[in-house]
């Protein structure tokens, strides 16, 4: 296997995207995370740019990494200043960090219009800093903002500020595709020039603003890049970074380079998930390798085919980045999938058995009524238990009624619900209060369960979420209602629908009892 480097700056280029703010906490568990994953270098702030970054260096000098490498970031000198009279450059030094990245201008245009110094003033600004950082006893990774764009400006000139870097003893010379808008082939065939020139400095550092971000990596990385740049799950400046989480397993498993420790692989997507947790955003599910949908299966051919020959359906087994595959139920199962969800719960069915039919009607009828089952699995497995008679409720709602809310008082939004449930012989009517009717009406419910089911106490609900369907219906609109439950020991999600939220409230709140009925009737 050939080694490539693996530089991520998700705490640089990803604090750059809208909506990411770290603390330094936040930093230094993100550098743990990716530590142990295995990666070479962690682009870690700019401490030219803010005291929290600042503060950031000086504590992460104290962290023990095994595997990854602290790298600060900030530009060439000012225009006006020398090196060693240039306050954010002395900052960048002051980071202590072993290894520095300094960008600069490899672009005509740029140096001209927005450094507004000449051609040779700007190779000065790269060769002095370089040189200066490197007798400050600093590792220098060369940035070459806007290279591609400048190379095609001037290619002499964008080469020229890769020399002036080189020259003043830069380690690597990173090609940047500034503003994204560079095609794979192009940063291919670029690359390739700056490669035979070089030889084995160049690294590529693309962003995403035409959606090639990944692919424009690869195509560097085949043209001879020896680092790849990028952020951990490519949020970054506008459209964000190549994907390092796409990168990484694409060039381990299907080019052969070690970019991360062969066992570290299977950690790759918990560790997009950890990295997404502490960034505070929700993994995109599609994402490729890592996202919750990457090996999810929907079309009933496909899981047909999926469960025959994991091939036929995958292109690398989930298991090598630490996923897994995951087989969704949906008005286009067929019988396969339907089979794979229930054989826990109901074993000894078969394809071509007749109570499999009749749940595959049932289940398509009720999608499209407005159901969803893939995400409330609870309900599905209670459809398939009623319907193969393997439970029924053990008790029954005679009546519910909910009680006006009150809507000038301000300061206690109550509403109030009466329940009546008979359980053999028995009923109970119990009333409750609440903040809101759907809340009244769970406390109502719950009480006069728990006269018959003292189980019922261990359960609190943890979610409820609502989706309008056919919004264009208005007040006539049909609502799906999720609700989610635990009992401590496990969660289960439950669904029902109607043109009227309490009613589809209702139904996704019996059935998350029913299933805690369930779970104790089998000593779960
Ligand atoms: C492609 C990239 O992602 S590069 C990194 C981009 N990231 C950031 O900008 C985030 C961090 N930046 C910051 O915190 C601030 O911009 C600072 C502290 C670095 C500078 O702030 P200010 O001094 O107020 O300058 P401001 O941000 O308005 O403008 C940038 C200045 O840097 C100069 N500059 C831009 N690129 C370079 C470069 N490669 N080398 C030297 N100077 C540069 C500009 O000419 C401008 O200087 P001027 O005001 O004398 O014309
Ligand atoms: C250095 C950098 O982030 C860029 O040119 O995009």
């Amino acid at each position: 296997m050939r080694n490539l480097e693996i530089f991520d700056s998700t705490l640089r280029d990803g604090a750059q995207a809208r909506n990411i703010s770290f603390t330094v906490e936040d930093k230094l568990n993100i550098v743990r995370a990716l530590d142990a994953l295995g990666v070479r270098y962690i682009e870690a702030g700019n401490p030219t740019s803010n005291p929290k970054d600042l503060e950031f260096f000086t504590r992460a000098a104290l962290l023990h990494l095994q595997n990854a490498e602290l790298v600060a970031f900030g530009s060439t000198r000012h225009r006006e200043r020398t090196p060693q009279d240039d306050p954010l450059l002395q900052r960048l030094l002051g980071a202590g960090t072993g290894t520095v990245a300094i960008f600069g201008k490899s672009s005509e245009l740029h140096a001209r219009e927005v450094l507004g110094v000449s051609l040779e003033e700007n190779l000065h600004m790269i060769e002095e800093t370089v040189r200066y950082c490197v007798q400050n006893g600093k590792q220098v990774i060369f940035d070459g903002e806007h290279f591609f764009d400048g190379y095609k400006q001037n290619p002499d000139y964008a080469m020229r500020t890769l020399q002036a870097a080189a020259s003043a003893g830069a380690m690597r010379l990173v090609l940047c595709d500034t503003n994204g808008g560079c095609f794979p082939d192009e940063i291919a065939e670029i690359t390739g020039k700056a490669v035979a020139r070089f030889g084995g400095m160049v690294g590529i550092h693309c962003h995403d603003d035409t959606g090639c971000a990944v692919a424009g990596s690869l195509m560097a990385v085949g043209a001879g890049a020896v680092q790849v740049q990028g952020t951990f799950i490519g949020f970054g400046e506008r459209c964000g970074n190549a994907n390092l989480s796409a990168v990484i397993p694409s060039l381990q498993l299907k080019r052969g380079y070690a970019c991360i420790p062969e066992g570290q692989l299977c950690e790759l997507t918990a560790t997009a998930r950890y990295v997404a947790e502490v960034a505070n955003i929700v993994l995109p599910a599609q994402l490729p390798y890592v996202g919750a949908s990457a090996f999810a299966h929907k079309g009933g051919m496909h899981i047909d085919g999926v469960t025959k020959l994991r091939s036929s359906f995958e292109h690398v087994d989930p298991a090598s980045v630490g996923n897994e595959r995951d087989l969704l139920l949906s008005e286009m199962s067929g019988r396969t999938s339907l089979l794979h969800k229930i054989r826990a719960f109901a074993p000894g069915l078969r394809k071509d058995s007749a109570q499999v039919a009749q749940l595959m009607d049932i289940l398509k009828r009720l999608e499209f009524e407005g159901y969803q089952f893939e995400s409330a699995s609870a309900s599905f497995e209670l459809v398939v238990l009623r319907h193969l008679e393997l439970f029924s409720s053990p008790y029954r709602v005679e009546l519910f009624r909910i009680v006006g809310e009150q809507a000038d008082k301000q300061e206690s939004k109550l509403s109030s619900a009466i329940v009546k449930v008979q359980v053999g012989e028995r009923s109970e009517i119990t009333a409750a209060e609440g903040q809101g009717p759907v809340n009244a009406l769970d406390k109502a419910l719950r009480k006069a369960l728990e006269v018959f089911y003292p189980e019922i106490r261990d359960i609190r609900l943890v979610d409820y979420k609502v989706r309008v369907m056919e919004p264009q219906r208005a007040t006539a609109a049909k609502v799906r209602v999720f609700i989610e439950t635990t009992d401590g020991a496990a969660s289960w999600t439950t669904v029902g629908v109607s043109t009227d939220i309490i009613n589809a409230s209702f139904k996704a709140l019996t059935d998350s009892m029913d299933y805690k009925l369930y779970r104790s009737a089998k000593g779960l």
